[in-house]
């Protein structure tokens, strides 16, 4: 990967990194799934098989694939960052000095896979040795977490995103994905990959706390020819949006931002999840959600390292204006009001695109693939019995490193 660089949702894709999850979806019980954002339990090899379809289809049409527990791996070899993941991860307050230090020193000596793996796949009372021994550890069961593990590591879309010549490092809002960050925070300033340092951190690189300014890349639609579509969600506030848009025009990365207001529901916990950008006029979305009516604003510099903010009547007009088109298409998602709901539930609009009019998404959601098909769009159909029981689908499941602009 030499260019660090997402210059729109549908040009040619290049670079993307995914998560082949494995340890994490092994501590997915019914009794811990909700809280850590899953719907139900999964089978973990099918779920791997899956991943392995999805990556080799992603290969298949060229593009290279970074594995996020690789890359994880190769930082840990930087002595700096290991040093950093474990004192952030590990934390003091969080295990109590004397206990986070012993862990500490026993997990600095493993070999970085195995200690990579338990960075994103948890660490339980019962993997430690026996001889450290603590009034924390006395007052826990086996099966407590030392490490909570981070199931959606997989759907490295939302953790961190790229945005033109640069990448916004997300201050989550769920706390079973707030972890997710630190690492992405040490990959970025320390994988060799990324130390030639050109380009730009918009926001969330520091371990503070963010408050209510969160923001997951499931929001973020980078829609091209200098425009950025924003989700204001369940995740995303209009805090953490007039940070990154602040941040966008500071470094002339973007000349507008259009935040639309989405209902705060599971469901559509993030705009992907219900409108995504598949060919250079062209969108699928669910429509029972994305209305032309919605609350819209378009944001733009205000010459002064500020914000000039104004309400929009009609988002598709916004979009229309943003990308200088005369009409945007919509492909809304297939069959009935029942298979509909059904479809968009199984992230039949949350396809990823891999070049203008061809898209990856799972072959279950059969009725809103031949819509797509009808429409002269491609489909590369990936399983996603398992997979999609995290709820979400391809766009997801991926973070684009490099992308073409249109
Ligand atoms: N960009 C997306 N739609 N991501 C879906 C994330 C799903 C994940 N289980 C969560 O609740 O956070």
């Amino acid at each position: 990967m030499d260019k660090h660089y997402v210059g729109s949702e549908i040009g040619q894709l290049r670079s993307v990194m995914l998560h082949r999850p494995n340890l994490s979806l092994k501590r997915l019980t019914p009794s811990n799934c909700q809280e850590l954002l899953f719907d139900d339990v999964l089978s973990v090899e099918r779920a791997g098989e899956e991943h392995d379809v999805f990556a080799n289809t992603l290969r298949g049409e060229g593009v290279e694939v970074l594995l996020l527990t690789d890359l994880l791996t190769q930082t840990l070899d930087v002595i700096d960052a290991k040093a950093w993941l474990l004192e952030t991860q590990i934390s003091d307050y969080r295990l109590g000095p004397a206990f986070a230090s012993d862990i500490r020193g026993w997990l600095a000596d493993m070999p970085h896979r195995e200690l990579a793996r338990h960075l994103s796949g948890g660490l339980t009372y019962a993997e430690i040795p026996t001889y450290i021994q603590n009034m924390v550890v006395d007052t826990h069961e086996a099966t407590d977490f030392i490490m909570k593990p981070l199931p959606n590591h997989l759907f490295t879309r939302d953790t961190s995103c790229w945005i033109y010549n640069g990448v916004s490092i997300n201050p989550m809002a769920k706390a079973a994905r707030q972890r997710e960050t630190n690492n992405l925070r040490a990959i970025y300033r320390w994988h060799p990959a990324f130390t030639d340092g050109n380009f730009i951190k918009y926001y969330g690189d520091d371990n503070i706390n963010y408050d209510h300014a969160t923001l997951e890349g499931g929001d973020v639609l980078v829609i091209g020819r200098g425009a950025v579509l924003i989700g204001l969600s369940e995740r995303t506030t209009p805090q953490g949006v007039e940070f990154l848009a602040e941040s966008l025009f500071k470094h002339q990365q973007a000349t507008r931002v259009i935040a639309v207001e989405l209902p705060k529901h599971r469901s559509c916990m993030h705009l992907d999840t219900v409108m995504t950008h598949i060919d250079i006029d062209t969108f699928s979305v669910y429509p029972e959600v994305v209305r032309k009516d919605a609350q819209c604003w378009t944001l733009t510099p205000d010459g002064k390292g500020g914000i000039k903010r104004h309400q929009e009547p009609n988002l598709l007009h916004a979009i229309e204006q943003a990308l200088g088109i005369d009409q945007v298409r919509l492909i809304t998602t297939g069959g009935d009001a029942f298979e509909a709901e059904r479809e968009q539930w199984n992230d039949a609009n949350n396809v990823l695109t891999v070049r203008p009019g061809v898209v990856i998404g799972y072959e279950r959601n059969i009725w809103t693939n031949e819509k797509y098909d009808k429409a002269g769009i491609t489909v590369l159909p990936i399983p996603g019995d398992e997979l999609g029981r995290g709820r979400g689908g391809a766009r997801c499941m991926s973070c684009p490193l490099e992308r073409d602009g249109i």
